[in-house]
């Protein structure tokens, strides 16, 4: 009898844990500082509804980053500026707070971050916070903290709200045993990073969350984002950003990684682009809920070429940094996104010649100028 009642018991934790397939549709709720508790989705408070007709009410975190402020202008313009709110936990410039809606949230506060989604009646999530490959690396704890901590919050509050979840991944998901030439959506992921290991981690947190509790996540694995008006936040393609800011100050250039170092490479305005266009398709189009998304593949040795043809004088030198050279060693070389392609139609713009001549224009030169170097 005793061990009727021990399987009768053991059988019922087992029905109310996350784990079960069956029964009612159920979403986590998490109260602060308890662990995670199942509610029917149908439970009164859980009645935050996102009509297709309306605005959504959009919050982005760690949007003081590379970025968050880019994409708050496009979303702004999109859904009106007092519909988009851009979140972190350090100060804006003045430009930013002045453009539109601030507000401080920090990623590993549940409870603040709870109450910012209910008192704004937020509908969409974008979650940019995060350490990058090479911070990572220098600070694993902060990164685990940050990277996995924080984005188990973000999953339980856009889950108990009924939000659309965007998380980007990166071709950091990927390591030395992935197919590196080109990688595709679906294989082995092995990162030698935290960052690497905290994105896949994320990648099949809000896949589970999707089929299990039918939270609209939505990802897309980025490759290294190039932009003129912000700064990258410690990454390893790093040095395809600064490239264009020491051509223009200095004319020369010391690059961390070798020159043959191939890597998948985007501009901000087609990443920006890529990142609302994913959020507005039809879910019937998505095959997938995690896509790989690609514009250009190319080494510094190519990029300073393409700089060459506008700024002949730029003078170029090489001096590894060990840690990103490691890390762009195991990543991939080219990126297939065809999936994105078919599926919602994702489609790049901007080639390297193209993204070159944007750079140095918008930094304030071009092939005009280069003669005074
Ligand atoms: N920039 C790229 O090349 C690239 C490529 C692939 C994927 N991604 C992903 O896109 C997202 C945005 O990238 P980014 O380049 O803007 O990053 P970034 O490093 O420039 O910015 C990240 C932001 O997160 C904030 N942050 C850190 N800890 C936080 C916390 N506890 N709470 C709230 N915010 C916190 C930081 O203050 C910072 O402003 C990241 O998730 C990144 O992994 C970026
Ligand atoms: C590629 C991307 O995730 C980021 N720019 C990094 O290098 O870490």
């Amino acid at each position: 009898m005793a061990v009727l009642k021990t399987l009768a018991r053991a059988a019922k934790q087992v029905l109310q844990s996350p784990g079960c397939g069956c029964g009612s549709s159920i979403v986590p709720v998490r109260f602060i500082g308890a662990s995670p508790r199942q509610v029917a989705s149908d439970a009164s408070f859980h009645s935050v509804s996102f009509s297709e007709t309306d605005h959504p009410r959009v919050l982005i975190t760690g949007g003081l980053g590379q970025l968050g402020v880019g994409l708050a202008k496009l979303l702004r313009k999109r859904f009106g500026k007092n519909n988009v709110i851009l979140s972190d936990i350090r100060k804006p410039a003045d430009n930013v707070f002045y453009s539109g809606p601030f507000i401080y949230s920090d990623i590993l506060d549940y409870k603040n971050l709870r109450e910012i989604v209910v008192n704004n009646r937020i509908t969409w999530l974008i979650h940019y916070s995060a350490l990058l490959s090479a911070v990572g690396e220098a600070n694993v704890r902060l990164a685990r903290s940050v990277n996995i901590t924080g984005l188990h919050n973000i999953l339980d509050i856009a889950a108990e709200h009924g939000l659309r979840l965007f998380v980007p991944s990166t071709i950091g998901a990927f390591g030395p045993d992935s197919p590196r030439n080109p990688t595709p959506d679906l294989c082995i992921q092995r990162p030698r990073t935290i960052y690497g290991v905290s994105k896949v981690h994320a990648e099949l947190m809000g896949e589970y969350y999707h089929y299990r509790y039918g939270l609209d996540f939505r990802c897309l694995r980025y490759p290294g984002i190039i932009s003129a008006d912000s700064q990258p936040g410690g990454g390893t393609t790093d040095y395809a950003v600064q490239i264009f800011h020491d051509a223009i100050k200095t004319g020369k250039f010391e690059c961390n990684l070798k020159p043959d170092t191939r890597l998948p490479m985007m501009y901000i305005d087609d990443c920006l682009r890529a990142t609302l266009e994913i959020l507005e398709a039809p879910a019937d189009n998505l095959s997938m809920r995690t896509y790989n998304i690609n514009a250009m593949s190319f080494t510094p040795e190519e990029l300073a070429q393409e700089v060459h043809k506008h700024m002949p004088e730029l003078h170029v030198t090489y001096s590894l940094d060990a840690v990103r050279q490691g890390i762009a060693d195991s990543w991939p070389m080219n990126f297939d996104d065809s999936n994105a392609r078919n599926d919602w139609g994702w489609k790049h713009e901007y080639d390297l010649p193209e993204l070159v001549t944007t750079m140095l224009n918008f930094l304030g030169t071009d092939s005009r100028l280069a003669s005074t170097y």
